[in-house]
């Protein structure tokens, strides 16, 4: 009988690193993204980008410098060129906007919401895919926001603008998105309702790997929630670092507004 050499034992005749690809570990990669206004000022002047999936991007920077124009563009707020952003390796512009609104969920300074419960407010997302969640699910939904099961019929109304804040966050996962965009989803909140919000936003990243956009003011929240920092100046982005490195920028904009904001 032919006898084989032990597969296991052999030395490799070629040894091959394979790198997994930018699309296995990019979640959101942005590429040259330009935007002016109206009457042609530039707003973004070519922002470049990578949002690793799984992790908390922090984007800080001056005002105006252009993070809420760089955070709607993700979910095409407003329209960015094509070429110019790619989730999963798909240029966004190739998507139906409504299923990619639906993966990338998004929450803003303050929370609106709509008529009715706090539980009707929860089902809207999946009703309009035709899809009822069941009051277990919407339950669910409320203990991954944080809210007890009071609140499952308060009229959103009646509630502060902390809880309200925790239950667009419930009726934007109830979406079950894939990223989620803060824009200074804390800034009317107090301390103890910031701390609630960013609890939740930790364990969701934990727990259910959601990759994590977020726009803050506040460099002390984004050093307590980031993993990586990016820091917009003037529509670029200057630097990009790791929270608990933030005195290692050289950027002279960003060194001063890191400096006189901290
Ligand atoms: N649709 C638009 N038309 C004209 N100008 C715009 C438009 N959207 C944004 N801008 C301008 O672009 C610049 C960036 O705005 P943006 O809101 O993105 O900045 P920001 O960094 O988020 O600011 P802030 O920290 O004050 O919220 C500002 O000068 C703003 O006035």
């Amino acid at each position: 009988m032919e006898r084989f050499p032990d597969a296991e034992n052999q030395e490799p005749l070629l040894s091959v690193t394979v790198e997994p690809s930018p699309a296995e570990t990019t979640k959101f990669r942005v590429r040259n993204l330009t935007k002016s206004s109206d009457a042609g000022t530039p707003i973004l002047h070519g922002v470049n980008m990578d949002i690793p999936k799984g992790k908390i991007v922090g984007i800080i920077g001056p005002s105006g410098s252009g993070k809420s124009t760089v955070l709607r563009a993700l979910n095409r707020l407003w329209e960015p060129p094509s070429g110019t952003v790619f989730l999963d390796g798909r240029d966004i512009r190739d998507l139906d906007v409504l299923s990619l609104r639906r993966k990338v969920g998004m929450l803003f300074q303050l929370p609106a919401l709509f008529e009715g419960t706090v539980a009707d407010n929860i089902r809207f997302g999946p009703q309009l895919k035709g899809k009822k969640l069941s009051d277990e699910e919407v339950h669910r939904l409320l203990t991954l926001a944080d809210l007890d099961a009071s609140f499952y019929d308060k009229r959103g109304s009646d509630l502060s603008v902390g809880q309200a804040q925790r239950v667009a966050l419930a009726r934007t996962l109830a979406n079950e998105p894939e990223v989620l965009l803060l824009d200074e989803p804390t800034s009317a909140l107090d301390p103890i309702s910031t701390q609630n919000v960013e609890d939740v936003i930790m364990k969701l990243k934990k727990k259910q790997g959601l990759t994590v956009v977020m726009v803050s003011h506040s460099i002390k929240q984004i050093q307590r929630i980031a993993d990586v920092v990016c820091l917009l100046v003037d529509g670029d982005v200057v630097e990009v670092l790791e929270p608990d490195r933030l005195s290692e920028a050289k950027h002279p904009m960003a060194l001063r507004f890191l400096t006189l904001s901290s």
